[in-house]
């Protein structure tokens, strides 16, 4: 077990009542994101479509930390519904709703309600930036080769 890490959290109107995130499993990388739609409504992405799901969410990251919205394979699998962004990063200093951008690849509507695990989010260090202007980069092996130069 890696260090661990704790984010604040609060949830938004909508959000209230849905079960708080949590890792499923002490090895589970991340956790599930749920729908917060009203109790008793749908939505529904038809073939082709996407939406932004809300989750009723709203988390204060410590410094250094981004978390990522990724899918959930068994939504991709069954029913073709993914994470158009994937992954989606959550910056540090955002303090808004998360929302889920799902498309559904599938070829039939895809229907969601409250509480269904739509998404789901890691949490990852990453580092600050200080961009150095240079003449030259040094040489590698490789050099300007990629998009297939090793061959298939
Ligand atoms: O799947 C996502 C992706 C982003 N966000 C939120 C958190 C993130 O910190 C913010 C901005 O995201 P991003 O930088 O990807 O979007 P942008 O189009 O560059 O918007 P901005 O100009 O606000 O940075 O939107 C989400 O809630 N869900
Ligand atoms: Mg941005």
């Amino acid at each position: 077990m890696t260090d661990r890490v704790t984010v604040d959290f609060i949830w938004l109107d909508h959000g209230r009542g849905l079960e708080a995130p949590r890792q499923q499993s002490t090895g589970a990388a991340g956790v599930d994101l749920l729908a917060a739609l009203g109790a008793s409504e749908t939505m529904t992405i038809e073939a082709g479509k996407r939406a932004l799901v809300p989750t009723g969410m709203a988390i204060a990251l410590p410094a250094g930390y981004e978390a990522q919205v990724r899918p959930r394979s068994g939504l991709a699998a069954k029913h073709g519904v993914t994470v158009l962004n994937t992954p989606g990063t959550i910056d540090a200093d955002y303090r808004g709703e998360i929302k889920v951008i799902l498309i559904n690849h599938g070829d039939a509507p895809f229907t969601i309600q409250r509480g269904d695990r739509i998404a789901q989010m890691v949490v990852a260090p990453v580092s600050g930036i200080d961009f150095q202007l240079r003449e030259n980069l040094d040489a590698t092996e490789r050099g300007a080769g990629g998009f297939g130069s090793t061959g298939r």
